[in-house]
C-alpha cells in the first residue's frame, strides 16, 4: 500500500518510522511518502492560509497550494495504475470505524490531506470529488488543532490490518469491533504471568486448559464489558447473545 501525506508539519509523522509501521515500511508492505504543503506556495512567506470569506475567527487554508500539491502527488497515477483515495480528516466527517479501517486496508493507495487552522477551502474537496473518491472522516466527537493526529490514528488502524504487519493473524480477527463474532463487542480483560501479582489472582478459568470454557468465559467478559461501558453497542447485539450471557453466568 502506498500512503501519501501532505501537511505543513511533515515532521509530525516521525512516529510512522518506528514499531510495527516502521517495520512494515522497511519490508516494503507500506510505502509512506511525506510532502510539505508549503513547497507548493510561490510567495516569499510560503503562505498557505488567508482570512475566511464571510468573516469569523481564525484562518482558512488556501485552495491553490492544496490543489497544486494533490495534482503533483496524483501525477504519478500512471505508474501506480490507479488514482488514490483522498482522505480528509475533519470533525464534520463520517465516523472512522473498524469497518472503514478494513475498507481502507483494501485500497492500494491512500492520500491524506490533514488541515490546520479552520480547515481547507471547501472548493478543494469539491474539485477532487470529480476525479477521486474523497472521504471526509472523523476519528471522534472532539476537536483537534489539526488533522495530523487523526492521520496517525487512521494509518495505524489501517496498517495493522495489512497482511504481514501483525505477527499473529488471529489477533486481528479478535479485535474489538472486528466483523463477525466480535462485531459491536469490546475486548475483555487480558492477563499474563505472574499468576498472582500484588495479591491479584489471574481468573482460574484461564489457567484451566479447558479451551472451550475459556472461550465462553472470554465472550462473557466481552459481553459484560460492552453492556457496562458501551450500551450503544450492546443495543445492536442480537438479544439471544445477551440472554446467553445471563444463562452462562
Ligand atoms: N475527529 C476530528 C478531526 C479533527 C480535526 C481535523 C482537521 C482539523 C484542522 C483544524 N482542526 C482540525 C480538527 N478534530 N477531531
Amino acid at each position: 500500500m502506498r500512503v501519501d501525506i501532505i501537511s505543513i508539519f511533515p515532521e509530525y509523522f516521525t512516529p510512522l518510522e518506528v514499531s510495527l509501521i516502521g517495520k512494515a515500511r522497511s519490508r516494503g508492505i507500506l510505502d509512506i511518502r511525506l510532502h510539505q504543503l508549503r513547497d507548493w506556495t510561490h510567495d516569499v512567506h510560503r503562505t498557505v492560509d488567508d482570512t475566511p470569506y464571510g468573516g469569523g475567527p481564525g484562518m482558512v487554508m488556501k485552495p491553490e497550494p492544496w490543489a497544486e500539491a494533490i495534482d503533483a502527488v496524483i501525477a504519478s497515477a500512471e505508474t501506480e495504475g490507479a488514482l488514490p483515495r483522498l482522505v480528509v480528516p475533519t470533525p464534520s466527517g463520517r465516523p472512522f470505524t473498524q469497518k472503514v479501517a478494513l475498507e481502507y486496508a483494501r485500497e492500494p493507495w491512500l492520500l491524506f490531506a490533514p488541515a490546520r487552522y479552520e480547515g481547507i477551502d471547501a472548493r478543494v474537496v469539491e474539485e477532487y470529488r470529480e476525479r477521486l473518491r474523497v472521504d471526509e472522516v472523523s476519528i471522534g466527537d472532539y476537536v483537534l488543532a489539526g488533522g495530523e493526529a487523526a492521520v496517525l490514528v487512521i494509518v495505524e488502524a489501517v496498517a495493522r490490518l495489512l497482511p504481514g504487519v501483525l505477527g499473529n493473524v488471529c489477533s486481528v480477527a479478535d479485535d474489538s469491533f472486528a466483523p463477525g463474532a466480535m462485531e459491536n463487542l469490546l475486548e475483555g480483560p487480558v492477563y499474563t504471568k505472574p499468576p498472582v501479582w500484588r495479591g491479584h489472582e489471574v481468573p482460574p478459568i484461564l489457567l484451566s486448559g479447558h479451551h472451550a470454557a475459556i472461550a465462553r468465559w472470554r465472550r462473557d467478559q466481552a459481553l459484560r464489558r460492552t453492556v457496562e461501558r458501551r450500551p450503544d453497542l450492546a443495543a445492536r447485539l442480537d438479544p439471544a447473545t445477551l440472554d446467553r450471557r445471563d444463562r452462562e453466568v
